[in-house]
């Protein structure tokens, strides 16, 4: 069992007398605590979204306050260890701050040093966990699915939070890597700045890339298709994230897409070692939508609605045969083209079922080209709802040139300005 969230101070020692001393005093002092003689147990109890500070004795026989350290922050780099060390012990207090204490006493220990440490400690620790969980509230609001992949996924987001540092975001087209992206650069300092999108493969020259990066300073800039660069781009790209680190001065925060991963770009030569190695130290990859396939039915159901709403149509009952249907189909186009089946299902087409069905038998009591005439302008009414009237937009999902949508809508006596939104 785990340690519970109400549990603010573990206190790890060897000495019972001594943890249960040091627990005393705590208690006095108002903090909940639990002990643990044995370091190896007291491992176990711990957890990345706890919302404690751990007090760890150095010297313990089996493991020692130094090991504990490390274990504690290969589980949580952001979870406070207070190190207490023996009188003098100063090499030994700095090794352990430089390797990610949050602080440490010297025995014998003054009570009103401890209670000072907690006192700086424990509520930062516990804002972080508080803003951790909202920050997964909303990565869920915006990056749907409850496959362990994703939920995996939303985690890793919600662990970088508040930090800025340049990011490699991997997956098929059409898996979320732009909203992922942009809920990268939401969560950080640079989230009040822009948030500039550049095509890897629009960049003809180096000149074209620093133009974007200017437009995206104090901001992110999101470049798709790194791997399209030109080479010398990437090589001062690779240059200026070097040199913002060495100043320790951020002024564009770089987030970078590939499609499939970034080995097999480097291996043909398109994505520059260094510039991957550099961008890999924050690496997230969205796995596509067939390795997911507890997500299909709650993106479709999801989209679905959505587009009703804005139909203003009450949403269609989605028969189990159909859904079956989307659970075996492949998702070549990942997630964007299960929302476009969703939002062709809410106007009435039913796709992937091999004979795109109109409507239903028990429906055809008109001749055919009767029935053919009023899906046509359903549809195109439908699509016109959809998109506020906006033609260009219309004839792309239609997939039908603009200059034989507007013959189909004079035929049907549909006018753009009735379905402009406002
Ligand atoms: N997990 C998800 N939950 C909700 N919506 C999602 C999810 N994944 C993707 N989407 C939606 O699917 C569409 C495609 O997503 P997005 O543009 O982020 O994908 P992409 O991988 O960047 O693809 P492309 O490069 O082709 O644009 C968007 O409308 C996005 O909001």
């Amino acid at each position: 069992m785990t340690i519970s969230d109400n549990i603010e101070v573990l206190i790890i020692d060897d000495d019972q007398d001594v943890a249960d001393a040091y627990q005393h005093l705590l208690e006095v002092a108002g903090y909940q605590t639990r002990t643990a003689t044995d370091p190896l147990q007291a491992l176990t109890l711990l957890h990345k979204e706890w919302p404690g500070v751990v007090i760890t004795d150095m010297y313990m026989p089996g493991m020692n306050g130094k090991e504990v350290l490390h274990r504690i922050k290969s589980l949580d780099s952001t979870l406070p260890v207070i190190l207490i060390t023996g009188h003098g012990d100063i090499p030994m207090a700095v090794d352990a701050l430089q390797n990610g204490a949050a602080d440490f006493l010297q025995k014998p220990l003054q009570p009103a040093e401890l209670i000072t440490l907690l006192d700086k400690h424990l509520p930062k620790r516990k804002q972080l966990i508080e803003h951790r969980k909202r920050l997964r509230q909303t990565a869920s609001d915006v990056l749907l699915g409850d496959s362990p992949l994703i939920v995996k996924l939303r985690h890793q987001i919600a662990a970088a939070e508040n930090n800025d540092k340049d990011a490699l975001i991997e997956g098929e087209a059409g898996t979320g890597r732009h909203t992922l992206a942009r809920l990268l650069h939401a969560h950080t300092k640079m989230g009040k700045g822009p948030f500039i999108k550049l095509c890897g493969n629009k960049v003809q020259r180096t000149s074209d890339l620093q133009r974007a990066m200017l437009n995206a300073r104090e901001g992110s800039l999101c470049i798709s298709n790194l791997p399209a660069m030109p080479t010398d781009a990437q090589h001062w790209l690779c240059r200026f994230l070097l040199e913002q680190e060495r100043l320790a001065k951020r002024e564009v925060r770089v987030l970078a897409l590939v499609e499939g991963t970034a080995e097999q770009a480097v291996e043909k030569e398109t994505l520059v070692p260094e510039l991957f190695y550099f961008l890999s130290q924050a690496r997230f990859v969205i796995p596509p939508l067939r390795q997911r396939a507890s997500d299909i039915t709650l993106l479709f159901r999801y989209f679905l609605e959505a587009s009703c709403q804005k139909l203003n149509k009450p949403v269609p009952v989605v028969d189990k045969a159909y859904i079956n249907t989307l659970n075996r189909h492949t998702w070549e186009g990942n997630v964007l083209e299960l929302r476009n089946v969703a939002e062709l299902y809410a106007i009435g087409i039913v796709k992937l079922t091999g004979q795109e069905r109109t409507k239903s038998l028990d429906q055809m009591s008109s001749p055919l080209d009767d029935l053919i005439d009023d899906y046509e302008k359903q549809v195109i009414e439908d699509a016109l709802y959809l998109f506020g009237g906006r033609i260009n937009e219309v004839s792309t999902y239609l997939q039908i040139p603009r200059k034989k949508l507007y013959l189909r809508m004079k035929k049907h006596n549909l006018d753009k300005a009735d379905y402009k939104a406002g």
